[in-house]
């Protein structure tokens, strides 16, 4: 049987008629599902989580249908190839699963650039009806008495990733916080594909990637998106832990096990009781703790700290760590058993200066939050940023990663006195580059001698840049001249040219 489906964005109607605001009616979303019977409805929203949780509820009340809300955050609400992949997303989230489904489309919530995509995709890629609401003539089916060839699909998708599609068959859909990871690079794509897959397995997972990639996130997504999902998630900094605490920390200890000891108290382990622990920084923690772990982990069971009784223990490790842990296995600085236990599953995520295009995905929205938390105080203007200093947010190869980002975002931002963030302000916000960034000694410290050849350096150099610049850019050569200083259009397509980038 096949259910039937409606799929829409939330529109700001949808959200003003949820808070109960006069002459917007019930909102087309809640108008649709009145006037028709659905099985299912998949609401995507590039509003606040809070505010789409909110819209749910209200819809089920008022047209008796739990929705399920997919947040997609875009960078703008008319920005036509986000919306595109991120409709095409959930679709093929709830394509990869066995059941056959009748699409229904509403164009009407969302913005004119929604409604045109789900028109598109309706031709082309997906069979749905289309309906849109007003409250003169209520729900009606659109008729478009025409086709649309299927190239005017996206180039992004035409070339398609078919390891990515690949992948994705058979998953689950998507659960909201693998959805709050912003990116659009094909490596951030397979991470969290890989990180979805291994999420409904109930193995340990072990995330490597430097300081500020994201790893609690997808950590906290995996939770999420696990069996486990409801059940704690406890997170633990295994560096912030005094070495002598971190027994009873870890396995908690009874009342009077050591002088101090007051009160029983209950440890990490248990507290995470069916649900998932996630051990941050895991390489930081000392090695009679790590064989005391790995016991644990092995039986299954732990010893609170002076106890004689033993109580067994249910949950899931998803650990990471921003050192390379096989190094510091060979180091000796951490057991190979403990290793191999922990990474069942393995997802490294890529540091920022590799995640060509998600930069300013990433800055608007780190801008927008930014506006959004201080909306309410009269005196904040809202910022917005100045192209050179998005030019040089997207010079600075970003040693902090996403954090660093964030915090000189807002940095910046404070220093302004402004609506808009000049270069200079960014100037002084971002910190002075490092330089033992990987890649830099590459090129700068080369040895003198017959092994160096300066013009095969400097042609290396202008491809790395060339190309970052003509992708982050998305092929306009106009936009990508800016991103690495080159004068016009004319001058970036010569330089391509002379270095063999390819278009
Ligand atoms: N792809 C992303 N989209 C949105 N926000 C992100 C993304 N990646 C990271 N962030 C944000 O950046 C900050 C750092 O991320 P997180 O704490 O997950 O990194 P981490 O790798 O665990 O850092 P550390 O190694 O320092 O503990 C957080 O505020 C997080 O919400």
């Amino acid at each position: 049987m096949k259910l039937s489906t409606l799929i829409a964005w939330i529109g700001n109607t949808d959200l003003r008629a949820s808070r109960g605001e006069l002459h917007v009616g019930a909102g087309p979303i809640a108008e649709a599902a009145k006037a028709r019977e659905f099985d299912e409805i998949h609401l995507l929203s590039d509003h606040k989580s809070t505010e789409s949780k909110a819209f749910a509820k209200w819809l089920k009340e008022e047209a008796g249908i739990q929705a399920k809300v997919w947040t997609k955050r875009l960078s703008g609400p008319t920005r036509f190839s986000e919306i595109y992949e991120a409709a095409t997303e959930v679709l093929d989230s709830l394509f990869s699963k066995a059941q056959d489904r009748k699409l229904t489309f509403h164009i009407s919530p969302g913005t004119p650039a929604m409604g045109a995509v789900w028109v598109l995709l309706a031709k082309t890629k997906f069979q749905a009806e289309l309906i849109e609401s007003s409250r003169e003539e209520g729900v009606l089916t659109v008729s478009l008495p025409f086709e649309i060839a299927a190239d005017y699909l996206p180039a992004r998708d035409l070339e398609g990733d078919d390891e990515i599609m690949r992948l994705t068959q058979g998953l689950p859909p998507e659960v909201p916080e693998f959805g709050a990871i912003i990116h659009r690079c094909a490596a951030m794509k397979t991470v969290i594909v890989q990180a979805r897959r291994v999420a409904v397995e109930d193995v340990p997972v072990l995330i490597q990637g430097e300081s500020g990639t994201g790893k609690e996130l997808f950590a906290r997504a995996i939770h999420e998106s696990s069996r486990r999902a409801g059940k704690p998630f406890v997170e633990v900094n295994c560096g912030a832990i005094p070495r002598e605490l971190v027994e009873s920390e870890f396995f908690g200890h009874v009342k009077g096990a050591f002088t101090g000891a007051s009160e029983a108290k209950v440890g990490y382990l248990e507290s995470a009781k069916g649900g998932t622990l996630f051990l941050d920084e895991i390489g930081e923690l000392p090695l009679d703790a790590q064989v005391k772990l790995l016991r644990a982990l092995q039986e299954k069971k732990i010893q609170r700290v002076g106890a004689s009784k033993t109580y067994s223990i249910d949950f899931r490790v998803v650990a990471a760590t921003n050192r390379t842990l096989l190094d510091e296995v060979a180091e000796e600085r951490f057991r190979e058993d403990l290793f191999h236990r922990l990474a069942v599953g393995v997802l490294s995520l890529p540091p920022l200066r590799e995640r060509s295009g998600d930069l300013n995905l990433l800055v608007d929205h780190f801008l927008d939050r930014l506006n959004a938390d201080r909306e309410r105080n009269v005196e904040w203007e809202h910022k917005k940023l100045s192209a050179g200093a998005r030019n040089l947010l997207n010079q600075h190869p970003w040693p902090g990663n996403i954090r660093e980002l964030s915090n000189t975002l807002c940095r910046a931002a404070i220093w302004s006195p402004g609506p808009t963030i000049g270069k200079e302000q960014m100037r002084n916000a971002l910190f002075p580059v490092k330089r033992d960034i990987p890649g830099y000694d590459a090129v700068l410290n080369r040895n003198l001698g017959n092994d160096l050849d300066l013009s095969e350096l400097l042609a290396e150099v202008a491809r790395h840049y060339l190309t970052r610049a003509y992708e982050e850019a998305e092929g306009n050569k106009s936009a990508a001249c800016q991103l690495v200083g080159l004068p016009n259009y004319q001058t970036f397509t010569n330089w391509m040219k002379k270095y063999g980038v390819k278009e």
